[in-house]
């Protein structure tokens, strides 16, 4: 495992940098319930970090803890080398971090096209008076917009459904209609959420090409959580193993393989 926070180039030729986002001692408690205990981990900038675990491990919690929905009542959130004071999702989205639902949570009445234009909110600065006064501004901000979500649709390959309302869709489509969204939003460090939960086989081949293609293209650092260890394993470039709560591994994806912990864990050896 990579413990230097130098930048290494990986064997098929990515380039991972520094420390990204770090996590310090994270406890999260659920009145009496510890969802998180004691969690320590980083992201770095460039790769695709894992999260997996058996249910109820507690990585929908950490999750929520990055994008901001849940503040821990221990421990340390670091971003950009900086500590992070306790944020709204809303805010921690404007330092440029996005993120995809397990349950998808899109507009279903509303197009392809519209859907994926909500996720560039966070770049429409321009409001009703400065539209009034600046229409210029307005007029060009709009043009940059429609081409940032133009570049992305092509990319995820999702022209043809374009005008289509988002609810006719299957499941797999609505997926990447989500994560088109979230990309939309030009995120630097994009979270997604069991991004192959209930997808057949080619499905989850479609996706795993296309989350590598976004990290290799957009040079997005990407994060996500998986129920699945096997989906994940060719994706990562390193993975946290989560079970109740601790973490009990972290590593590339053979470390994790071959740690004793990880194997207990998820060939369902007797807790104490
Ligand atoms: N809002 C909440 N209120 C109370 N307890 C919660 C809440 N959210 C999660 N928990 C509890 O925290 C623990 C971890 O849950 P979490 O959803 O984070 O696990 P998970 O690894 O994401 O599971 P799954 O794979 O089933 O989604 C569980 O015991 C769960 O019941």
């Amino acid at each position: 495992m990579k413990d230097s926070v130098e930048p290494y180039v990986t064997p098929d030729g990515r380039t991972i940098g520094g420390v990204m986002m770090e996590m310090r001692n994270i406890t999260l408690r659920f009145g009496g319930v510890e969802a998180i205990k004691d969690i320590s981990f980083d992201i770095r900038q460039g790769e695709i970090r894992a999260i997996i675990g058996p249910n109820g491990a507690g990585k929908s919690s950490m999750l929520n803890v990055i994008s901001g929905f849940y503040n821990p009542q221990e421990g340390e959130v670091w971003f950009r080398g900086e500590k992070r004071p306790p944020m709204k999702p809303y805010q921690v989205a404007r330092q440029g971090v996005a993120r995809t639902f397990q349950n998808i949570a899109l507009f279903n009445g509303m197009s392809v096209l519209d859907n994926v234009m909500t996720g560039r909110l966070r770049h429409m600065k321009a409001g009703l008076w400065s539209q009034a006064l600046w229409k210029g501004r307005a007029e060009r901000e709009e043009v940059e917009n429609r081409e940032a979500v133009e570049k992305i649709i092509d990319f995820l390959e999702i022209q043809s459904i374009r005008k289509t309302p988002v609810g006719r869709l299957p499941y797999g489509l609505k997926k990447r209609v989500e994560l088109a969204r979230a990309l939309a939003a030009g995120p630097e460090l994009l979270l997604l959420d069991e991004p192959m939960a209930g997808m057949n086989v080619e499905e989850k081949e479609d996706m795993s090409r296309f989350i590598l293609d976004v990290n290799d293209e957009f040079g997005t650092t990407i994060a996500l959580i998986e129920h699945d260890m096997g989906v994940v394993m060719d994706l990562s470039d390193r993975v946290v193993v989560m079970d109740y709560g601790r973490k009990i591994g972290d590593g590339t994806p053979d470390e994790v393989r071959n740690n004793p912990d990880v194997i207990d864990a998820y060939l369902g050896v007797a807790h104490d």
